[in-house]
């Protein structure tokens, strides 16, 4: 994807599985929202190949359409309307395109959604988090099989935010594929089956989480105390050293913890040495230059 005579993305080279909750890692201005554009058809790409559900989205008719699903950064329209109102006008669009689990019926998406007292309420009296939920709501209400949420957790409280996680989950488990950004390490963690870090439109790293976290670092931390005195040990099997801990120790172990680097040890670590790679190539490009 090229801005003007600037390159956005340059190395964007993924395949998601059916079913599966892809998260979409990466600093502020790495092309996120400019690839999940591309997906969803909104953004004409400059170049390369691109195919969701089958289809060029840039290309994609009404049909494929209804069976894509979209939550945007911020959507602040219709605040008039109320919950449920809104929500059947909606369904309605897909009525074309129904299917035996096409539309959702509104009063069962408003459980899924937790909105159900909120049914008659206007949409601009909801609550930041209620908001979000009814977006989630306005973007799956085509039962899609595909979507795409962009940050739809920023400003929810840790409540909302484990209620939307388990919303996620069962939206998942009904075989709807999600891409998903966030800046929620945490969040990216609970969620994603596997997670692509894209920094400086490029893909640096694709995988699970527990797969990527290993791949920076193969070390775990042991920790536990004996007798009131704090021990702590770095070792490549865990599972190995612990035993030989208890075989020494018995049952005067205690505080026994294993840690490995967390998502966001790893995340820190892969977006530092992509960026120290460009300054490397940089300076090595620049001295190229200077000695020419
Ligand atoms: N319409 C546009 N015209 C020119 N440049 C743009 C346009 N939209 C985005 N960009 C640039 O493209 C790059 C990627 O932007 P994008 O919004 O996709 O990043 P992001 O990863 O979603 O960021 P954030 O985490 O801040 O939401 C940025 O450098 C941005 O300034």
């Amino acid at each position: 994807m090229r801005y003007g005579d600037t390159d956005v993305l340059t190395g964007v080279s993924f395949t998601a599985r059916p079913g599966e909750v892809l998260v979409l890692l990466g600093p502020n201005g790495a092309g996120k929202t400019t690839t999940i554009e591309i997906l969803e058809g909104f953004r004409r790409r400059s170049a390369g190949d691109v195919l969701v559900l089958g289809a060029d989205p840039a290309r994609g008719g009404e049909s494929w359409r209804a069976r894509v699903g979209i939550v945007l950064q911020s959507w602040r329209d219709h605040s008039k309307w109320r919950v449920r109102e809104l929500l059947e006008h909606l369904s309605r669009y897909y009525r074309a395109f129904a299917t035996d689990r096409r539309p959702w019926n509104v009063d069962d998406l408003l459980v899924a959604v937790g909105l159900t007292a909120q049914a008659g309420s206007r949409i601009s009296s909801l609550s930041g988090g209620q908001r979000r939920r009814f977006d989630v709501a306005v973007g799956i209400i085509g039962h899609p099989d595909l979507l795409f949420l962009d940050e739809p957790t920023a400003g929810f409280d840790p409540e909302a935010r484990r209620e939307f996680h388990d919303l996620v989950h069962e939206i998942a488990d009904d075989d709807t594929t999600i891409l998903l950004t966030t800046h929620d390490l945490d969040e990216a963690e609970k969620l994603a089956d596997r997670i692509l870090i894209l920094c400086g439109g490029t893909i640096i790293a694709d995988g699970s989480a527990d797969a990527l976290t290993r791949r920076i670092s193969t070390q775990a931390e042991v920790r536990w105390s004996v007798d009131g005195t704090r021990y702590v040990h770095s070792t490549e099997d865990a599972t190995a050293f612990v035993r030989g801990l208890f075989h020494r120790h018995d049952d005067t172990i205690t505080d026994l913890e294993v840690r490995r680097a967390s998502l966001e040890d790893t995340y820190m670590t892969m977006v530092r040495q992509f960026e120290a790679g460009r300054r490397d190539a940089a300076v090595r490009e620049f001295s190229e230059v200077a000695s020419s």
